[in-house]
This record gives structure tokens, C-alpha cells and sequence, in this order.
């Protein structure tokens, strides 16, 4: 293995079309996968030969090309990338169907990226196949580490990183300067998710808040190549070539040294730590004789990685964009602003302990996440072979969900392709209850199913908190009349085209 050629992400295309002939022979040769017949498969759009549907799936704008063919083809179809055979699924009905019968079925994500690496390697929860260590750590997580009492006792770090930004911002306001609101979100999430796990450990002063920003920010540019590395892995392999592995395991290493030095100074110093931080509890796992799995320091360092690099791009691209749609509708901010200022006032800043008595701003943030879901394409693995809609789907086929187009879809939601908060204004009455439930199942910004996303009550947490912070504090102003809601291509999140920038000015007149 060690022999092995690695790419880089550029010339993997290039590289792909070279590779032509040796997949053909490779598929001519080597057994075909056990799927059997494609008639008992879903429909298949039209494909070249050899290479399949690889033009749709590597489109820019994946989530999109995908949507256009769904919509043409139909809400599940068999697609094939190379010898690679890949379900999707598109539509609220189906995405019903996957995450509520067929879940267990459909829990795992599949392969690795590279087995060694802490980044979506073998070590990783998030990657973890369905099973002891997987239900272990999940558990872990959402009771001990993300819980509600874990989030109660962190309450303060994130009230203080809030503070950190209303007082850049307000910086900015006084000297009239533009702010990137994608970046100085960025940098709130990050730095409230790492002082959660890592408490006093990771400080501006030491150098090391500032070194795990650059880790996080080098995983997030890894990940695309490591999920395309993980889903092409077996074929390519039989060709000798390990994609990006040369990449992924250098940031992987940077990661063990930096989180090596922090975990050990957790135990050399445990006096100088409440027993409180993220990373007390972890350790506390690790060391745990009798717990009912155990785990190893490379799964406790992973899972660091995995919260980091789950929840920090995510909840900021949400809060970017769902700054842009208040921006681009004023009468939505208007109504919010009316909302805050009769519940918090105007003489301090909302806390988390507001939020229930704001129940338009958590509209606002549920439908920003709708638009624009921060992942818009989920990915899991058939563990099991079983029926769906009467085909016969093998066992270690590939799932991919398109949450983006679920969220748009015309079926169940009333103008799908406008912001509206107001659809997320729930009711008290019995019949509000019922259609509550229908719409959390049409509703996927978080995932599905056992392997839904951990993090979600953190991230409300944070998306709320923020967005409520600037739009009680601030107005915003920007360069034309409009934001431009065009996406990035190629990203691996939901990502703007054009970074938002705007100006902030204050609303409290002392303070400008
Ligand atoms: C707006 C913010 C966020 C969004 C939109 C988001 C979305 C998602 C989605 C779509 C998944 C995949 C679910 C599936 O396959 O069904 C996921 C998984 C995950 N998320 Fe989040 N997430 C956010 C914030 C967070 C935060 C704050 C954390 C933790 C600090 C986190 C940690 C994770 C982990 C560990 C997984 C893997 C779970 C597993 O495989 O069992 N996420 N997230």
C-alpha cells in the first residue's frame, strides 16, 4: 500500500479520463459486483458508457444537476459511476419511506477515506459502520456531550463568544468598515466549540485557539476530497491509486499532534480544569474500565475532529445566509426586530434563556435552514439487502439523499422557492401538533433516522443567538439593493458565490 500513487484534487478529472481504459479492462476482468439483475433496480437515466452517470454526480452544483434529473426521471433512481452503483432519492415521499421504514437498513455511510487517518478515517464516529462503537459513542454524544445539562453548564463560554463578536462588530459600526459575515461567523463557531470541548486550553494567548482554526479550516478543505476518496476508493485501489491519501493523512497528523498536546495536558493538569470541558468527559470514557465499549485514544481524538469540523462551517454558512434573506426582506427583519425588542428590550443582549419567548426568530433560522441547508446532499450505505417501493436493493449499494430538493419539494411545501417564515409558526391546537410531526418529516437540514445529526439542538442554539444578536443591535447596510443568493460551485456545503459583506450601524445611538 505505502507504494501507491496519490493525486491531488485537480488533476483528478483529467486523471479519471486516462483511466478509461484500465477501468474498462478493470471491469472486463475483475467479477462484477454481486447487485444482480438492474431490472429489479430503480430506473436509470441515460449513461455513457463506461463511466456512467459520472458527469451528473460531479456536476458543480451536485445537489442541483441531481434535482434537475429527479425531477425529469422521477424520486428514486439507479445511478452508476464507473463499476460504483448509487441510489437517490429525492422527494419528501421516498426520503419518508428511507428514514422511517428502511432506516436501520440504511445506517451506516460507508467506506473510509483512508483507514489510518483521525479525518473520516476508521477511527471516525461520524464515518463508524453501524454497530457497538458507533451506538457507544452516539450515545456519549448526544447524552454526555451535547446533552441539555452539558449545554446548561457551557451556557456562559458561548454568552461570552457572543459578546466577543456584538464588540467586533460594534468596532466595525464605529469606524464605518464592512465585515465578511461569513468569516466573523466562522469564527464564533469555532471558537465556541472549541472552548466547549477544550475549555482554557485553547486561549488566543497561547497560540493554540489560533492553530485550531487552521486545522478546522484545512479538514473542511479536505473533506470534499476525502468523501470523493471514500466512495472511489475500492475501484481505484485495484489500480494501485490511493486518492488524495498524501493529503488526508498530512492534515490528519497535525490534527493528532495538536489535539496529542492538549489531551495530555488535561491529564498532567487535571487541577487546572473544571471536570467540565467536552474533553474531561471524553477522557473520562477513555479511562472508564467498565464501560460497555472501549474506546482508544485515536476514536477519543477523532471525535474531537468530528465535532469541530461538523459544527463550525455548517452553522456558519447557515447564519450567512439566513443574514442575506433578513437583508434582502425587510419587512421579515422588521417583524423580527419588533419581536426582539418587545421581549429583550433594548439595555442588554438576548440570551439563550430568551429563546423560547421568540418564536419568529426561530422561524426565520428553520427556514433559512430549509433553503439553504448547509448539506444538501446525505450520504449513507444499504448495510442489509431489503425491498423498497417493490425493488429488490442489495446489500452495499450506495444511498444518497438529496435533502436540498426534499426541501423544495413542490409536493409538500407551499412556494418551495421562497423564503417564508411564517410556514414554521406553529400551532398549539391538537391538528398543529399532527401537522408539526408531517412537517419534521419533510424536513431534513439535520439528516434522518438514527444517523441524524447530534449537534442540532447546539446548532439552534448558536444560528438563534447569533442572528437575534445582530439584528436586535444592528442595521445592515450593503453595496446595491440586493444580496446575491447565487451558490458557490464545487463546495462541499452550501456555500455563498459571493461572501456577504455589509456594513453594520449601530442602533444604539450612544455608540456611534
Ligand atoms: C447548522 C448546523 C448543522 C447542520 C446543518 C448539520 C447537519 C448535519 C447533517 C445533515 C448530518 C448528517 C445526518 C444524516 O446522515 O442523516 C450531520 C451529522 C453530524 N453532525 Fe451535524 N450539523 C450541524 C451542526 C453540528 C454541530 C454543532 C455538531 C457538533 C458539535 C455536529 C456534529 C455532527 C456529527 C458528529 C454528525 C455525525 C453523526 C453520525 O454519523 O451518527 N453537527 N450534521
Amino acid at each position: 500500500m505505502s507504494e501507491m500513487m496519490t493525486v491531488d484534487f485537480q488533476t483528478f478529472f483529467i486523471f479519471s479520463l486516462f483511466c478509461l481504459f484500465s477501468v474498462l479492462c478493470y471491469s472486463l476482468f475483475f467479477k462484477k459486483p454481486k447487485f444482480g439483475c438492474d431490472d429489479d433496480l430503480p430506473p436509470s437515466p441515460p449513461s455513457f458508457p463506461i463511466i456512467g452517470h459520472l458527469h451528473l454526480v460531479f456536476s458543480s452544483l451536485v445537489h442541483k444537476s441531481l434535482q434537475k434529473l429527479s425531477s425529469k426521471y422521477g424520486d428514486f433512481l439507479h445511478l452508476r459511476v464507473f463499476n460504483v452503483r448509487i441510489l437517490l432519492v429525492s422527494s419528501a415521499s421516498m426520503a419518508h419511506e428511507i428514514f422511517k421504514v428502511q432506516d436501520i437498513n440504511v445506517s451506516s455511510r460507508g467506506h473510509v477515506a483512508v483507514d489510518e487517518s483521525l479525518l473520516l478515517g476508521s477511527y471516525s464516529f461520524l464515518m463508524a459502520p453501524y454497530g457497538d462503537y458507533w451506538k457507544f459513542m452516539k450515545k456519549l454524544t448526544v447524552t454526555k456531550l451535547l446533552g441539555s445539562q452539558a449545554l446548561e453548564r457551557s451556557r456562559d463560554v458561548r454568552a461570552n463568544e457572543l459578546e466577543q463578536l456584538y464588540s467586533n462588530l460594534l468596532d466595525k459600526a464605529m469606524k464605518e468598515e464592512s465585515v465578511d459575515i461569513g468569516k466573523e461567523a466562522m469564527k464564533l463557531t469555532n471558537n465556541r466549540i472549541c472552548k466547549m470541548m477544550l475549555g482554557k486550553s485553547i486561549s488566543e494567548e497561547n497560540g493554540e485557539a489560533e492553530k485550531m482554526r487552521s486545522l478546522v479550516t484545512d479538514s473542511l478543505g479536505m473533506m470534499k476530497k476525502a468523501f470523493l476518496s471514500a466512495i472511489f476508493r475500492r475501484p481505484f485501489e485495484k489500480l494501485g491509486i490511493s486518492l488524495f491519501k498524501k493529503e488526508i493523512m498530512s492534515v490528519s497528523r497535525r490534527g493528532d499532534e495538536l489535539m496529542e498536546r492538549i489531551l495530555t495536558e488535561y491529564e498532567e493538569k487535571p487541577e487546572d480544569h473544571q471536570g467540565s470541558d467536552m474533553a474531561d468527559v471524553l477522557l473520562a470514557a477513555y479511562r472508564d474500565k467498565t464501560a460497555e465499549y472501549q474506546i482508544n485514544r485515536n476514536q477519543m481524538k477523532s471525535l474531537v475532529m468530528d465535532l469541530l469540523v461538523g459544527g463550525t462551517d455548517t452553522s456558519a454558512q447557515a447564519i450567512q445566509w439566513t443574514m442575506a434573506e433578513m437583508i434582502n426582506n425587510p419587512k421579515i427583519l422588521e417583524r423580527l426586530r419588533e419581536e426582539i425588542d418587545s421581549v429583550v428590550g433594548k439595555s442588554r443582549l438576548i440570551q439563550e434563556a430568551d429563546l423560547i419567548n421568540l418564536p419568529y426568530l426561530q422561524a426565520v433560522v428553520k427556514e433559512g435552514l430549509r433553503l439553504h441547508t448547509p448539506i444538501p446532499i446525505l450520504t449513507r450505505l444499504f448495510r442489509r439487502g431489503c425491498k423498497v417501493r417493490g425493488f429488490n436493493i442489495p446489500k452495499n449499494i450506495l444511498l444518497v439523499v438529496n435533502s436540498y430538493a426534499v426541501m423544495r419539494d413542490p409536493n409538500v411545501w407551499e412556494d418551495p422557492e421562497e423564503y417564508k417564515p411564517e410556514r414554521f409558526l406553529g400551532s398549539s391546537s391538537r391538528s398543529g401538533q399532527v401537522e408539526e410531526e408531517i412537517r419534521e418529516l419533510k424536513y431534513l437540514p439535520f439528516g434522518g433516522g438514527r444517523r441524524a445529526c447530534p449537534g442540532s439542538n447546539l446548532a439552534y442554539i448558536v444560528l438563534i443567538t447569533a442572528i437575534g444578536m445582530m439584528v436586535q443591535c444592528f442595521d445592515w447596510r450593503i453595496d446595491g439593493d440586493k444580496v446575491n443568493m447565487e451558490e458557490a460551485r464545487g463546495a462541499l456545503t452550501l456555500s455563498m458565490a459571493h461572501p456577504l459583506q455589509c456594513t453594520p450601524i449601530s442602533r444604539n445611538p450612544k455608540h456611534v
